[in-house]
C-alpha cells in the first residue's frame, strides 16, 4: 500500500491570497459528491487523544484548511498521521503523545483545536490550551466547557493536577453547545466513575463522535438524544474503521446552489434525515426534492411554467437553532436563496449574534434586505447583479456569496477566499463540474 505522510510540511501561512471570480446566470446539472464532514472530523481528530494504538478513518476532508491545522495541532503534540491517497485512508497514532500542550497558534486559529481540551485533560490530568478560533460569527465564549470540566474535577485554571483522574459528575448545559458537549464527553470517557450530562447538543456530527467513541471501548449511553450516561474507562483503543458521516452543510450548500440556480442537481453521498429542516424549507419554496436512493437526492429548482419562473417563495420564515432545527451553518446560504424568490421572507438568526455579515455584500448585488438585531426581512424578486468587490467575511457567509454569484448576471469576484477554503473541499472545481463558470484568480495547492 502507497502510504504519505502528507502533513509534516504544511505551514498555514503559505497560502497566497485569491479571488473567486464566477461568471453568473448558468443552469447547473449532473450529480456532486459530498466530503466527509469538516466538524465531525475535527471532533473525531481530537477524540483520538483518548484511546492507546492506531485509529483508521475513511472520508476525511484532507483538503480542508481547518482540517490541516487540526492536523498540525495534534502533530504538536506527538500524534502521527498517514494518508494514502489511493484509497482515502488516513490512520491516526497517538501512543507517543506526551505533550499536553498544543501548537497555541494552530489552536487560536480554529475552532475545532479547542476539542483537544477535554481528552488531554482526562489522559493528563492537566492541560494548557489557547482559546480557540473559528467564524467570527458572535462572540463564542467557551464558559460551558469550562463550567461542565468543573464539574467532573477539574479546576477553573482546566487544570485538576498533573496524574489525578477526572471523576464523574453531573452537568446541565444551559444551552445545548456542540463544542461543550464534544468536550465533556471526551474527559468523561476517561473520568472515574459515571457522568450524567443533560441537554446536551444532538447535532449528528455530535452522534457520529459518540459512535466513534463506543467503537473505541467508551460507554456511553443516549447517544443521540439530549441526555448522556457516560461510564469511563481506564483506557479506550483506536478503532479499526471509522467512515465519517457526509458533510451535511455541503450538502446542503448544493441543494441550495440548485435552488437558486433553478436547475436539477443529484446529490449523495448524505443522510437525508440530517437536512430535513432545509429541505422542507426549500420544498415551502418551490423546489421539488425527491429521494432517489438511500444517501441520494435530487432538488430541482426548476420551476418554469411558459419560461416564467413559478417558484412561491412567498412568506418564508426561518429561524436557526439547535439540531433539528434550521441549521446556523446554512442561514446565509439561504438568506442568499431567499432574495431571489418571490415575496417577502424573514430570517431570525438565534445561534450566533453576528452572523449577518453577509447582507451588505448582498445588498451590493442588488438584494433587498433590512437588518434588525439578528432578524433580516428580504423583500424577494431582485434580479441579482454580479459584484467586482465582495467580501466573505466568514466561510458560509463566502458560500453564500458564491450562490448569489451563481445565480446572479455578469461577473462576480469574491475576495477572502481562505474562509471558504476552511469548509468545502475545491468548491470550483464540483461547481465546474456541474457546469458552472468559475475559477480562481491564481494556483494554489488546496486544489490538487
Ligand atoms: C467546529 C464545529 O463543530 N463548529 C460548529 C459548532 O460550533 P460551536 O461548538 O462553537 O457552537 P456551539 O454549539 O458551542 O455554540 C452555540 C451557541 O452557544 C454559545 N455558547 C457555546 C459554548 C459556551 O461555552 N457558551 C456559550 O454561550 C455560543 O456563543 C453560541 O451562541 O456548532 C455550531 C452550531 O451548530 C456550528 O455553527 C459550528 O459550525
Ligand atoms: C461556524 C462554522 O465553523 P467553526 O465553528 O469552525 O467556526 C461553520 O462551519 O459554519
Amino acid at each position: 500500500m502507497e502510504v504519505h505522510n502528507l502533513f509534516s510540511h504544511f505551514h498555514s501561512h503559505d497560502v497566497p491570497e485569491e479571488k473567486l471570480i464566477i461568471h453568473g446566470g448558468k443552469e447547473l446539472s449532473g450529480h456532486v459528491t459530498i466530503s466527509g464532514s469538516k466538524n465531525s472530523s475535527l471532533a473525531l481528530l481530537a477524540a483520538t487523544l483518548c484511546c492507546n494504538g492506531i485509529s483508521k478513518f475513511q472520508n476525511v476532508p484532507v483538503s480542508l484548511s481547518d482540517i490541516q491545522k487540526m492536523i498540525l495541532v495534534l502533530q504538536s503534540l506527538g500524534a502521527r498521521f498517514e494518508y494514502n491517497r489511493i484509497n482515502g485512508e488516513m490512520f491516526v497514532e497517538t501512543n507517543g503523545v506526551v505533550s499536553a500542550e498544543p501548537d497555541h497558534v494552530a489552536v487560536s486559529e480554529i475552532r475545532g483545536g479547542f476539542f483537544v481540551l477535554g481528552p488531554l485533560l482526562s489522559r493528563f490530568g492537566e492541560a494548557v490550551v489557547a482559546l480557540p478560533g473559528g467564524c467570527d460569527i458572535g462572540a463564542r465564549p467557551v464558559d460551558l466547557y469550562i463550567r461542565g470540566l468543573e464539574a467532573l474535577g477539574g479546576l477553573v485554571e482546566i487544570k485538576c493536577g498533573k496524574g489525578r483522574r477526572l471523576r464523574g459528575g453531573s452537568f446541565y448545559l444551559d444551552y445545548p453547545s456542540v463544542g461543550a458537549t464534544n468536550t465533556l464527553m471526551m474527559a468523561a470517557t476517561l473520568a472515574h466513575g459515571v457522568t450524567k450530562l443533560s441537554n446536551v447538543a444532538q447535532e449528528p456530527e455530535v452522534n457520529d463522535l459518540a459512535q466513534f467513541l463506543i467503537k473505541c471501548g467508551a460507554e456511553i449511553d443516549g447517544a443521540g438524544t439530549s441526555n448522556l450516561l457516560i461510564t469511563g474507562k481506564h483506557k479506550l483503543y483506536g478503532c479499526d474503521e471509522h467512515a465519517i458521516m457526509p458533510d451535511r452543510i455541503e450538502a446542503g450548500t448544493f441543494a441550495i446552489a440548485a435552488a437558486i440556480t433553478r436547475s436539477c442537481l443529484s446529490i449523495s453521498p448524505v443522510v437525508p434525515s440530517h437536512l430535513t429542516s432545509l429541505l422542507d424549507k426549500l420544498k415551502s419554496a418551490g423546489c421539488r426534492i425527491t429521494q432517489t436512493a438511500h444517501d441520494t437526492i435530487h432538488v430541482s429548482g426548476i420551476c418554469k411554467e411558459n419560461g416564467i419562473d413559478r417558484f412561491k417563495g412567498t412568506g418564508i420564515h426561518i429561524q436557526t437553532g439547535p439540531y433539528p432545527e434550521f441549521p446556523t451553518d446554512l442561514q446565509p446560504q439561504m438568506l442568499a436563496f431567499l432574495t431571489t424568490c418571490n415575496g417577502q421572507s424573514v430570517v431570525r438568526e438565534t445561534v450566533f449574534e453576528g452572523r449577518m455579515g453577509h447582507v451588505r455584500e448582498l445588498q451590493k448585488m442588488g438584494a433587498k434586505i433590512q437588518v434588525y438585531g439578528n432578524s433580516a426581512t428580504i423583500y424577494g424578486g431582485s434580479n441579482l447583479c454580479g459584484s467586482s468587490g465582495v467580501l466573505a467575511h466568514d466561510l458560509r457567509g463566502g458560500a453564500s456569496l458564491v450562490l448569489a454569484g451563481l445565480a446572479a448576471s455578469g461577473t462576480t469576484e469574491i475576495d477572502g477566499v481562505f474562509h471558504i477554503d476552511r469548509g468545502y473541499e475545491d468548491l470550483k472545481g464540483k461547481l465546474q463540474s456541474l457546469g458552472a463558470n468559475v475559477k480562481r484568480s491564481s494556483f494554489n495547492y488546496y486544489n490538487i
